[in-house]
């Protein structure tokens, strides 16, 4: 494990402006490490707690300092993922996507009603007939609001639904009510719990969203993916292409990778620290290494008094490894 000092002294803090707004995230504060096997991110959001943080933290050093276990492909399909814009906003945001053959959509904003998700996910499929389209609730309905949302919007065709409700208990449910019209995928439910595995005890979904930050790294995640003996899909964590890049060292270990990754995310930017970026080419991501550009980190630097925010917090995520 590196120490505090050698983390600080290898540190770089940016600020990347996003060219939309996704869960409410304009400018995404990133921290970086140069770490003797590679770059690495900290970038748990800000709101988050030094114990939800101390995960990511984790994952920063197995990426710097330990490196990524061995791959068994070197090419990842990769989603584009559509925020919770209006219907007209749709043809815009896909743009940005190169040869995009599955989507994921947001649903269940705040503010917004059913009928905005049912616009938004049917502008999508009137541009793209033949795509997959799976939706990401973030838990924001209940048991019978997703139900009934999921029924409409499975008119579209859906692959899957990420997190219709909050907890495994709802998740079961509504698992049961579908009954096998449309998969359920867990997110928050993994990446969140105190304890991953209990959504695959409790039947409460046919897949895991597994984020190779949130989880502790890549190891980690590859042991829930196995304990839990579901099929996976590799999400990313709104990261840079440094965090990119773990999240295609998980996809590339998974012994079995059946569904398209949500990892396409640095599209949705409107600046990023590795030149060329790692986004999607014809509809997925062949894995490399990369390197954080210092003209680059010069431009987006963040401001002092930020900098000096993240140094803080990376000292007391550290003091809990
Ligand atoms: O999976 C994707 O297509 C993109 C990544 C993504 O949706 C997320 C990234 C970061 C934070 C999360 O709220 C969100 C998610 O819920 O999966
Ligand atoms: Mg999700």
């Amino acid at each position: 494990m590196p120490s505090l000092d050698e983390l600080l002294e290898c540190a770089h803090v940016v600020t990347l402006p996003m060219r939309v707004r996704f869960r409410g995230v304009v400018e995404r504060e990133i921290l970086l490490l140069e770490g003797p096997c590679g770059w690495a991110e900290f970038s748990p959001f800000v709101e988050y707690d030094d114990d939800e943080a101390a995960r990511w933290l984790a994952a920063a050093i197995e990426a710097g300092w330990e490196g990524f276990p061995a791959a068994v492909r070197d090419w990842i399909p990769v989603n584009a993922t559509v925020p919770a814009v209006s219907a007209a906003e749709v043809p815009d945001i896909l743009a940005a996507f190169d040869s995009v053959r599955t989507v994921k959509i947001k649903v269940a904003e705040k503010g917004q009603s059913l009928h905005d998700d049912v616009s938004r996910v049917g502008a999508v499929r009137h541009l793209l007939p033949d795509a997959s389209i799976r939706v990401d609730a973030n838990g924001g309905w209940n048991v019978e609001q997703a139900v009934q949302a999921l029924t409409m919007l499975n008119v579209f065709g859906l692959e899957y639904a990420e997190q219709p409700v909050p907890s495994v208990a709802e998740l079961a449910r509504v698992r049961q009510m579908m009954n096998g019209a449309v998969l359920i995928a867990a997110d928050e439910s993994v990446r969140k719990a105190s304890d991953p595995l209990a959504v695959a005890r409790a039947g409460a979904a046919d897949l895991l969203v597994v984020k190779a930050a949130p989880l502790g790294g890549v190891r980690r995640a590859l042991e829930i993916v196995a304990e839990a003996g579901l099929p996976a899909v590799v999400s990313s964590a709104l990261d840079s292409s440094v965090g990119i890049r773990a999240g295609l060292a998980l996809a590339a270990a998974l012994p079995q990778l059946p569904f398209a990754c949500g990892l396409g995310t640095v599209s949705l930017m409107a600046g990023d620290i590795v030149n060329p970026s790692l986004v999607a080419v014809a509809g997925g991501i062949a894995v490399r290494e990369v390197a954080a550009d210092s003209d680059l980190l010069a431009r987006f630097a963040a401001p002092a008094q930020r900098q000096h925010w993240w140094r803080e917090r990376l000292g007391r995520c550290h003091a809990k490894l």
